[in-house]
C-alpha cells in the first residue's frame, strides 16, 4: 500500500487543490472518468456555453426583423459545432491538464485513472492503468461531484435517452427532441436546440424554472414557453422505443409525445454513495451530500469535501470558492500542528450565491424573493423595473426584459436581485458587489456615475424606483 500526504478524489474542482505550497507534498489525484477535468469543462458549463452563444447569434439573426434588418438564420452546421466545441477547446484543455499532472512540472503528483472507493478511514481502493491499487492518506480531498438523476420510469424502460454527458456530442443534430425536466439544465438545452432549428417538445411535473421569484417565473413562462411544444404539469407514466427508432413517453393524461430523441434533466446527484464511505465513518445527508461542518471537515478527520458532493450549490463558482476555503483550512491545520496560535480557518463561504442561467430570455439572481424576504420579516420594498424602459431597452426593440430589486425600507440594503432579459448574468454583478460589501442602495443610486445610455441604467432606475429615501440628486 502506498501512503501520500494527500489524497484528492475527482480532477473538477479539486484538480484546482495543489498549489505550491504543497509543493513538498506528495499527492495522489483520482479520476474515474475517460475525462480530465470534471464536469464544468467536459459536459457542462464551458460547452454548454459555447453552444448557447451559437444559439443567441441564431435567435438574433430569427428575431432580427424588430430592427428593421434582413437577416434570416438558414441552419445550423451541427458537426462544425461539435467540433469547433470539442475538438478544438475543451478536449484540447482535457488532455492538457491531465498531461500536465502527469508530466515533469508535478513531480510530486501521481495520478490513478480508477474509481475511488473507501476500504477505511483513510484507505481507498483504486486502480492505476487497469492495475488495482491500495493507497492511504493524511489528508484526504472528496471532490467527487454528481451525476444525472434519471426518474426509474426512463432507466427502467430500456429506451435511449441522452444527458448533458452525451447529448453535445450527437453526431447529428436530432430533427425532434423531448426535453424531460424545467430547470437548469432543460431550459439551456431547450434554447441551444430549438434556435439551432431542432423542433423542441419539453414535459415538466410543474412550471418552468419553479424556484425562481414569482414575478419573474411567471414573466419567464409567459415568454419561455410558447417557444416550445409544452407539456407542464404533467408526468411520464411510460417510456416506449417507437418504430422508427424515436422515443415515445406516455403522460398521465395518456398524451403522448414522441421524438427523435429524449434529453433528461431532472435533477443531479451527488456522488457519494459509489464512495464506500460506510467505512470511513464518513457521514451523508438524506439528499445524498456528505456532512461538512462549516470549515469543509467530514465526520471522519482529516477528510474534508468540496463541490456538488458536498455542497447545498450545485454550481461551479460555489465548488471552486469552497475548494480555495478549503485549501487554506488545510494549510491551517498543517501549520497549527507546529504553531497553536495559527488556527485561522475560513468558513466555506456560501452567503449571496448567485447563478444564471444561460437560456432564452436570460435569467440571473442573487438573495432572496420577495416572498423569502417577507418571511424573513424585513420591511420589503420591491421595483420591477423593464428594460424597455431606458433607452439601450428602446434601441433594442425589448418588450419584455424585466429587473426586479428586492430591499430592505429602514436599512437600505439590498436583500434580492432577479434579472431576466439580454445580459441578465452580467449586469447582476453590480447587484452581488453590493450585497457582498453591504452597500446602502440610497448611496450606491447617487454616489457614483451610471453611463448613459448603457443597459445598466436598467439597475439604475430599478434602485431609483424602490420606496427609499434617497438623497439629492
Ligand atoms: C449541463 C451543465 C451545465 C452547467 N452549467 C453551469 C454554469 O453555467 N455555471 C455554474 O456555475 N455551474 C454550472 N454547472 C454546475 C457545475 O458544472 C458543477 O457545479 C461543478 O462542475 C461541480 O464541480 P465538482 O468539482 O464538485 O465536480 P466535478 O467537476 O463533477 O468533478 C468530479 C470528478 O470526480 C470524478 N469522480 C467521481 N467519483 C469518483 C470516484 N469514486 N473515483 C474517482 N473519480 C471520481 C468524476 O469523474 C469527475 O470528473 C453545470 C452543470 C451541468 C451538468
Ligand atoms: N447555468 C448554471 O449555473 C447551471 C446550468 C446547468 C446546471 N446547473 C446546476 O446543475 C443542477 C442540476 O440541473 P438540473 O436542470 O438537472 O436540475 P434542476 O433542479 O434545476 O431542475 C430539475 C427539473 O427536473 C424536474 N424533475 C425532478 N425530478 C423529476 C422526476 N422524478 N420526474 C420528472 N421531473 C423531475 C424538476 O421539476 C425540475 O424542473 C442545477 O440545480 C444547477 O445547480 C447550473
Amino acid at each position: 500500500m502506498k501512503h501520500y500526504d494527500i489524497i484528492i478524489i475527482g480532477s473538477g474542482s479539486g484538480n484546482s487543490f495543489p498549489t505550491e505550497e504543497f509543493d513538498d507534498c506528495s499527492i495522489a489525484l483520482v479520476e474515474e472518468g475517460p475525462r480530465f477535468g470534471g464536469t464544468c469543462l467536459n459536459s457542462g458549463c464551458i460547452p454548454t456555453k459555447m453552444y448557447v452563444v451559437a444559439a443567441d447569434t441564431a435567435a438574433t439573426a430569427a428575431d432580427s426583423s424588430k430592427l428593421g434588418i434582413d437577416m434570416t438564420f438558414e441552419g445550423a452546421d451541427w458537426p462544425a459545432i461539435v467540433d469547433r466545441v470539442f475538438a478544438h477547446r475543451v478536449d484540447i484543455i482535457a488532455r492538457g491538464g491531465e498531461d500536465y499532472r502527469r508530466g515533469d512540472e508535478c513531480p510530486n503528483v501521481n495520478l490513478y485513472n480508477g474509481h475511488a472507493e473507501f476500504t477505511g478511514p483513510k484507505t481507498l481502493r483504486t486502480s492505476i492503468d487497469g492495475e488495482p491499487a491500495t493507497i492511504s492518506g493524511d489528508t484526504i480531498i472528496i471532490a467527487a461531484g454528481s451525476r444525472p438523476f434519471i426518474p426509474p420510469v426512463i432507466a427502467e424502460s430500456g429506451v435511449e435517452f441522452h444527458t448533458n454527458e452525451d447529448i453535445m456530442r450527437l453526431p447529428q443534430q436530432p430533427e425532434s427532441l423531448t426535453i424531460l425536466g424545467g430547470g437548469y439544465i432543460a431550459m439551456e438545452f431547450a434554447h441551444v436546440f430549438q434556435s439551432l432549428g431542432t423542433h423542441v417538445r419539453i414535459v415538466n411535473r410543474s412550471p418552468l424554472m419553479r424556484h425562481l421569484d414569482k414575478d419573474i417565473h411567471d414573466r419567464f413562462n409567459a415568454q419561455a414557453a410558447p417557444r416550445y411544444e409544452t407539456h407542464l404539469g404533467r408526468v411520464v407514466t411510460a417510456a416506449t422505443t417507437s418504430p422508427d427508432g424515436g422515443v415515445t413517453l406516455t403522460l398521465d393524461d395518456d398524451t403522448t409525445v414522441t421524438s427523435s430523441a429524449l434529453l433528461v434533466a431532472t435533477g443531479r446527484v451527488p456522488n457519494s454513495d459509489r464512495l464506500g464511505l460506510e467505512a470511513s465513518g464518513i457521514d451523508v445527508r438524506d439528499d445524498g451530500r456528505i456532512v461538512v461542518d462549516d470549515y469543509g471537515r467530514t465526520t471522519c478527520d482529516g477528510v474534508w469535501a468540496v463541490g456538488d458532493v458536498s455542497s447545498p450549490y450545485m454550481l461551479k463558482h460555489v465548488a471552486n470558492a469552497e475548494l480555495r476555503a478549503v485549501r487554506h483550512n488545510v494549510l491551517c491545520v498543517a501549520d497549527a500542528q507546529n504553531d497553536p496560535s495559527r488556527a485561522g480557518m475560513i468558513p466555506l463561504p456560501h452567503d449571496h450565491v448567485p447563478s444564471a442561467v444561460f437560456t432564452y430570455p436570460q435569467l440571473a439572481s442573487v438573495g432572496m424573493t420577495e416572498q423569502q424576504a417577507l418571511d424573513a420579516g424585513h420591511d420589503v420594498t420591491c421595483k420591477i423595473q423593464a428594460y424597455g424602459d431606458v433607452a439601450y431597452g428602446w434601441a433594442m426593440e425589448d418588450t419584455t426584459s424585466a429587473v426586479k430589486l428586492i430591499a430592505d425600507r429602514s436599512t437600505g440594503r439590498l436583500l434580492g436581485a432577479h434579472y431576466m432579459g439580454p445580459q441578465a448574468a452580467t449586469l447582476i454583478q453590480q447587484m452581488v458587489t453590493v450585497m457582498a460589501f453591504d452597500l446602502d442602495l440610497r448611496k450606491v443610486a447617487r454616489h457614483q456615475y451610471w453611463i448613459h445610455p448603457a443597459l445598466t441604467e436598467v439597475t439604475e432606475n430599478a434602485i431609483l424606483g424602490l420606496d427609499l429615501d434617497f438623497p439629492p440628486a
